[in-house]
């Protein structure tokens, strides 16, 4: 290995700690606050939904799949679903209306008011996922950005945002990863270890 080599790799490796470090300083309440608001639903009889683009594509279908089938303890199957993989549905929608309506309309069919929908996305710029979190707000249910940077447009479509403050999208994604297996655990302590932390929001409006 050379030195440049060497040094790609430890700049990359302290460059994300820094930035996850900083992250969760900033942001353990509202990581909670994300947790419980997921919890809440799905005590409610509501389920999670996921989306994003590319690498926050393959977020989705990772957060949904440690919901449906388990996380760190056994426990039943959690209802949740990757806007990211029914190729049927994305390429109908993307070829007879357009790609920035592959998820809203998916939205539209499956999101029921109190569903939490979070909409991944490390600019915050993708059409597809704003128009998502758009037409979410609009029906009910409980929207959540997964972000970077300043947060971008995705910010005027959500009840919660956590935003990952950097520009550089696999720093972000890296990130994201964290938050993604936190919600899960959180989710899984709200609903199977401490219910009684969730009582005094039982039966109150989300958000
Ligand atoms: O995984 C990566 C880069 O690390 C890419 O696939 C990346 O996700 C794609 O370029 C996305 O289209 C970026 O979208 P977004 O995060 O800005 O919403
Ligand atoms: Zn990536």
């Amino acid at each position: 290995m050379t030195e440049r080599v060497h040094k790609i790799i430890t700049d990359h490796a302290h460059e994300g700690a820094v930035l996850r470090k900083t992250f969760f300083a900033d942001n353990a309440a509202q990581v909670a606050e994300v947790a419980r608001a997921m919890a809440l639903s799905l005590t409610a009889g509501g389920k999670i939904l996921f989306c994003g683009n590319g690498g926050s594509a393959a977020d989705a279908q990772h957060f949904a799949a440690e919901l449906v089938n388990r996380f760190m303890m056994e426990r039943p199957p959690l209802p949740a679903i990757a806007l990211t993989t029914d190729t049927s549905a994305l390429t109908a929608i993307g070829n007879d209306y357009s790609f920035d309506r592959i998820f809203s309309k998916q939205v539209q069919a499956l999101g029921r008011p109190g569903d939490v929908l979070i909409g991944i996305s490390t600019s915050g710029r993708s059409a597809n996922v704003n128009e998502a979190l758009r037409v979410g707000l609009e029906n009910g249910l409980v929207t959540v950005g997964l972000g970077g940077g300043g947060g971008g447009a995705m910010l005027a479509h959500c009840h919660h945002a956590l935003i990952v403050p950097d520009t550089r999208t696999p720093l972000v994604q890296e990130i994201h990863g964290a938050i993604g297996h936190l919600l899960c655990g959180l989710v899984d302590y709200y609903l199977f270890e401490a219910v009684a932390e969730l009582e005094p929001f039982l039966g109150s409006e989300q958000p």
